[in-house]
């Protein structure tokens, strides 16, 4: 495919990050070369190079079956590379949980223990570390004020909305104080209504705190207004076929949804997923 890297700066820097092979010392992850053959056959991701700096908020964009979860799996440790490697902080698996290089991960379900309070549910983390009381207690308290359940901490998850239990979700990753959170489309199941309010809260969240969110999403409206990157994909196989960088000035609020800046991210993200759902975009741009 022909290349343009006059309309698509963003491609160029793809490039440049990719080749420059050794993290840099403020990178929190990076994919060098990775790819996934699954026990099936399945080739789910071939040669991903991806550098994520520490406080970005960077959005994995693509078609059903690209391979947003199995890279942000392996970015939790939870999947192995086939091929390649990851690195936290620069170095292996090894290193996550010490100070200053922790990760949590939030899934799509709540994933709440049903029979227990929002409290207990956002304390079990901290429980399974033997923190003690009194710093979990603080620790609890905080991250319910974060997202908005105060007046909460005694209810059972099933008094509660979906929105409300993903935000008490967001609160136990949040209590564990992460410095890399890993979102797997929590927010998918949720009404626009409610989607919004919690990208929203969620990205006042990530602005007030040293935290690099890795956010998988379908949807191009979130991932411009939440991320200060998009990585687009593409599916058969999985790889990257564009990195986007959001630079939007000004606050991310409602009047930014309908803003000019915010429909022209939308169109230049929305002409690479039809590329990528044409089949198009092997590890290159699109054509304009
Ligand atoms: N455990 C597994 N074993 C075999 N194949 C798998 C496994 N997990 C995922 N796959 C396949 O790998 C490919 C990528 O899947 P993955 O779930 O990572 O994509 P995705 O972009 O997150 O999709 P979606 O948006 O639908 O959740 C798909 O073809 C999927 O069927």
């Amino acid at each position: 495919m022909k290349r343009d890297d006059q309309a698509m700066p963003q491609l160029a820097a793809l490039e440049q990050g990719a080749d420059a092979g050794v993290a840099g010392s403020d990178a929190v992850l990076s994919a060098q070369r990775v790819e996934k053959t699954y026990r099936n056959g399945t080739r789910a991701l071939d040669e991903v190079k991806l550098e994520i700096k520490r406080g970005e908020f960077v959005s994995l964009l693509g078609p059903s079956g690209c391979g947003k979860s199995t890279l942000l799996k392996m970015f939790a440790g939870l999947e192995e590379p086939s091929h390649g490697h990851i690195r936290w902080w620069g170095k292996n698996l090894a290193t996550v949980g010490t100070p200053g290089h922790t990760l949590a991960m939030v899934f799509q379900e709540a994933t709440l223990m049903p029979w227990a309070s929002v409290e207990q549910n956002v304390r079990l983390p901290l429980d399974l570390k033997h923190m003690a009381r009194n710093e979990s207690d603080a620790r609890v308290r905080d991250a319910l004020k974060l997202v908005g359940l105060d007046n909460f901490h005694k209810v059972l998850p099933r008094e509660l909305s979906g929105g409300m239990q993903m935000r008490a979700s967001i609160a136990r990753a949040l209590a564990t104080q992460p410095n890399l959170l890993l979102m797997d489309e929590p927010f998918g199941a949720l009404d626009e209504f409610t989607r919004n309010r919690l990208d929203a809260d969620l990205r006042d969240i990530w602005s007030k705190q040293d935290l690099t969110v890795v956010f998988v999403t379908h949807s191009i409206y979130e991932a411009v207004f939440l991320s200060s990157r998009v990585i687009v994909m593409a599916a058969r196989p999985g790889r990257i076929i564009a990195d986007v960088a959001i630079d939007a000035p000004g606050p991310r609020d409602d009047a930014f949804r309908i803003s000019a800046p915010f429909m022209q991210y939308c169109k230049t993200l929305s002409d690479y997923l039809t590329l990528a759902n044409q089949g198009g975009g092997s590890h290159d741009a699109l054509d304009h």
